[in-house]
């Protein structure tokens, strides 16, 4: 072998490695740490194995040059053919002795024939090198192969099975996950109206797919990261295995050359002394060759014992060999060692393996029982709520359906309403225009109506004030009450307390009087009771006081002795008002009644007549005498001049002119009760009326008085001033009685003027005015003969009245044309006026109570007895 062979040789290792680098690069790229220093490891190992495969090489081609040199040696020694002398020169030259063997022709075949042994030998032992080589080659070549392949061992496939099913898995849940929210999604969509009632059941089970979904990808996690150790302990497996393989079987291959070479260099060595020991003992064929060994053997003995040397050099040579076998089995006891513990942690490793394996099917058949039962779960919820979507998909589908039939409706009824719309301002301008004219017409059918009902109104405003006023005409315009005023608490605790009156339980017309054992019955037009209140007196006037409102003038008389209850009547207490403010109160409501037609204005004014003189007590000073005068203006009229006339609106301004009446009233008298007594109190109430729908204006005026005591002055006893006071009285009120009999009997002369109080209320007491004499009586006995004189007078006015009221009812139930005073004039005789008679009960009591049923009769008689009642007044 040249040294170029040898070099080749020895770089046969390097440029089996030469990629080493780019292949080592490419591991750290796409390899674990541990497999990289796995395969570090290894690649050290088989380069340590190189590097004694090398010296093992270099040992061999050391021998083989030994080999070669004893060899050529011996064929020296020998005396071998020219050709070997020849090629052997360089050699021998440098022998001591220059001495020159050279191998005869004929023997050169023998030496070649022993030449071609150590060439078989050399060549079988470069055999060998070579199929090392290959061999190491096709090692190097498996390790790649194995570097390339890595992974692809059972467990490697099983892992990569296991991986394939997990993504394979991945996919699938991925797929479920997707159709499902797909269909969730659908779902969501065709019931995405906000108010569905789904949603929140969508979202709900949006969330647990989500929550599925990260429960998953934390499985995935771990089942990565099981996978991961997996594949690190599995490489480490494997590059253990590997290791092991490639340690054993470099060792066994090792151990193999081994054998091999020391078989070799024994068989050689044995072939070499056998060959010594041959040519030893056979005898020399030449002589020549015979002398020259004997000449040489010497020489051979020398050379011999050099071989000798270097065979007991080859022999230590051996022994280290052996040596370095007994270290490298020692080596491969310890690699077998180390391979055994390598088998152990393997199999731990594999133990381990299993067991991770084992767990993580476990687990993958949990995760994957989990997720199926998981996606099963969720499928059917998903199934049922689905269900239920579609149900309520289909309500409102029906409802839509419904819906679509009423919006067409309402589409038609938009269309009908759009065209009415359209004609809607033609029709309206139409309808204007007819209701115009309706309106035209109905307006002017309303104001001819209107101009009928207003002439109607009038004629029925007038019939009714007509007929109001005939029927207090029918009643009578003078009217006698009696009122009986009720026994004092004291008055009952003493021993007069006896009543003398008595009243007719069937007609509230009579009053049954009991005198010195005399019963006398009077007649008038109504008796009250002691038990009968200001209401039921009011009930009674107040037809009088809406006449005034009318326009006629009404006077209110209070008639009677002292203390028979005529200021009670009239001004009444302050919880139980008299008939002033009723009247007062019924005229502000009646006003009130006739506002929208009527607008009317109530004056007051109040005055005092005390010994015949005039005063005004609404007045600054109501001291002054005040005149009555007639109007300038030549209307025949009297006024006051000078008199208040206050404008009152409510009840409350009624109340202030009362007040303030009183209060003058008092200041100007020094014991206001005996003062009231012998003064008359008029309250004068003006009402004027206008109606802005006819035009017509009215005034009636009433006059509401509270007469002085009309006690005789006999009986009192007085004098001076109080004779005075009584002749004034009785003056005043006998020109009272003058004056209503003169009206009664229509005189043409009515003495107004024989009284200041007539004379004040001449216009009132006239023409169409009415007027009530309210005559009350005491029902004690100590007054019996005063009220007898009281009931008289009423008596007498009434009989004449009523004479005429009778007539007149009489005649208007035959001739209702026929006027009423008309009548009367005809049952009686014309009657001069006289008057008011002021009688004794006792000289009139029982012809009145026998007599009271025939009003001719009577009448005559009371104009004797009224004369004969003014004669004792007079004196
Ligand atoms: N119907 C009645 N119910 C209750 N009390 C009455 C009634 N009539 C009169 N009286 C009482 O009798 C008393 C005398 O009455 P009143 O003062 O009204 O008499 P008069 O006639 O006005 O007297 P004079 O002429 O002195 O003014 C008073 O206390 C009054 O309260």
């Amino acid at each position: 072998m040249s040294d170029e062979d040898d070099s080749s040789f020895l770089s046969l290792p390097s440029a089996a490695f030469s990629q080493r680098p780019s292949l080592t690069a490419e591991l750290n790229e796409t390899n674990t740490p541990s497999q990289k220093l796995l395969i570090e490891t290894l690649q050290d190992k088989v380069c340590e194995f190189q590097a004694r495969l090398r010296s093992e090489e270099v040992t061999r081609h050391l021998l083989l040059q030994q080999l070669q040199q004893q060899h050529s040696v011996q064929r020296e020694t020998r005396g071998g053919g020219v050709g070997v002398v020849t090629l052997q020169e360089e050699q021998t030259s440098s022998r001591p002795n220059g001495v020159r063997v050279l191998q005869p022709a004929g023997e050169q075949s023998s030496d070649r024939l022993s030449c071609p042994g150590e060439e078989q030998l050399v060549t079988r032992l470069h055999t060998q090198v070579e199929e090392l080589e290959e061999k190491l080659l096709d090692q190097t070549r498996e390790v790649e192969r194995l570097r390339s392949e890595l992974g692809a061992t059972d467990l490697e496939k099983q892992l990569e099975l296991l991986l394939v099913e997990n993504e394979r898995l991945k996919q699938e849940l991925k797929s479920c996950r997707s159709s499902e929210l797909q269909k969730l999604d659908t779902a969501a969509e065709t019931c995405s109206c906000s108010h569905c009632p789904f949603s929140q059941d969508v979202e709900s089970l949006r969330r647990e797919v989500s929550r599925w979904e990260s429960q998953a990808r934390q499985r995935e996690r771990r089942l990565a990261e099981l996978e991961r150790e997996l594949l690190e302990k599995s490489s480490r497996v494997e590059t253990l295995q590997r290791q092991l393989d490639d340690s054993t079987r470099q060792l066994e291959e090792s151990r193999r050359r081994q054998e091999e070479t020391e078989q070799k260099l024994a068989l050689r060595l044995q072939e070499c002394e056998a060959e010594l020991a041959r040519q030893a003992a056979a005898p020399p064929k030449v002589k020549y060759v015979t002398q020259t060994v004997e000449v040489e053997s010497a020489d051979s003995h020398r050379v011999l014992a050099e071989m000798q040397t270097k065979n007991g050099a080859l022999q230590e040579q051996l022994s280290v060999q052996r040596q370095l076998l007994r270290e490298l089995e020692t080596q491969l006891h310890e690699s077998q060692r180390t391979c055994a513990q390598l088998r152990t942690q393997i199999l731990v490793y594999e133990g381990e393996m299993e067991r991770a394996q084992g767990q993580l099917e476990v687990e993958m058949q949990n995760l994957e029982e989990e997720k199926n039962r998981e996606i099963e779960e969720a499928f059917l919820r998903a199934e049922s709520e689905m269900k239920a979507v579609h149900e309520n998909l289909a309500g409102v589908r029906m409802k839509m359906l419904s819906l679509q039939r009423a919006l067409r409706t309402l589409t038609n009824d938009y269309k009908c309403l759009k065209r009415q719309v359209q004609d809607f301002p033609f029709m309206l301008d139409k309808a204007i225009t007819e209701a115009k004219q309706e309106i035209c017409l109905v307006i002017g059918e309303v104001s001819s109506t209107n101009q009928e009902l207003l002439r109607k109104y009038k004629r029925e405003m007038n019939l009714r004030k007509k007929c109001h006023n005939e029927l207090v005409r029918l009643k009578g315009n003078i009217r006698v009450f009696c009122r009986v005023r009720p026994v004092s608490q004291e008055e009952q605790d003493s021993t007069d307390a006896k009543t003398m009156l008595s009243f007719d339980s069937d007609d509230d017309a009579i009053l049954y009087l009991s005198n010195k054992g005399k019963i006398m019955t009077f007649e008038l037009d109504k008796v009250f009771p002691p038990q009968a209140t200001q209401e039921e007196v009011f009930q009674e006037v107040q037809a009088l006081i809406t006449s005034c409102i009318d326009g006629f003038n009404v006077c209110i008389f209070a008639y009677g002795q002292t203390g028979s209850g005529k200021t009670y009547t009239m001004e009444g207490v302050a919880d139980d008002p008299g008939i002033n403010q009723r009247a007062l109160r019924l005229l502000f409501s009646e006003v009130t009644e006739k506002a929208p037609d009527w607008d009317y204005k109530i004056s007051v004014s109040m005055v005092e007549i005390y010994n015949e003189t005039l005063r005004d007590l609404l007045g600054e000073n109501p001291t002054d005498k005040l005149d009555i005068k007639m109007n300038p203006d030549g209307s025949g009229q009297l006024y006051v001049p000078g008199l208040t006339n206050f404008t009152v609106q409510s009840p409350e301004d009624i109340n202030r002119v009362f007040e303030l009446g009183h209060m003058n009233r008092a200041t100007a008298c020094t014991n206001l009760n005996e003062h009231s007594s012998r003064s008359h109190a008029l309250l004068i109430i003006t009402v004027s009326g206008f109606n802005s729908a006819t035009g017509n204006r009215t005034q009636g005026k009433l006059n509401l008085v509270d007469l002085a005591g009309s006690e005789r002055i006999g009986k009192s006893g007085a004098e001076g001033s109080r004779l005075r006071e009584a002749q004034c009285i009785n003056k005043s009120l006998s020109a009272l009685g003058d004056v209503i009999n003169a009206l009664r009997s229509k005189h043409s002369h009515v003495p107004f003027r024989n009284s200041r109080l007539t004379y004040l209320l001449q216009d009132s007491l006239s023409g169409d005015s009415k007027t009530l004499m309210m005559v009350q009586v005491s029902p004690l006995p100590a007054n019996m003969s005063e009220s007898v004189c009281s009931l008289k007078f009423a008596q007498r006015v009434r009989s004449v009245e009523l004479s005429s009221s009778s007539s007149r009812r009489h005649e208007n139930s035959s001739t209702s044309s026929s006027p009423t005073h008309d009548s009367v004039e005809l049952d009686s005789p014309p009657v001069t006026p006289v008057p008011l008679p002021i009688s004794r009960a006792s000289s009139a009591g029982s012809t009145l109570s026998s007599t009271s049923r025939t009003p001719s009769s009577s009448r005559r008689r009371s104009q004797s007895q009224l004369s004969t009642g003014r004669l004792k007044l007079t004196a």
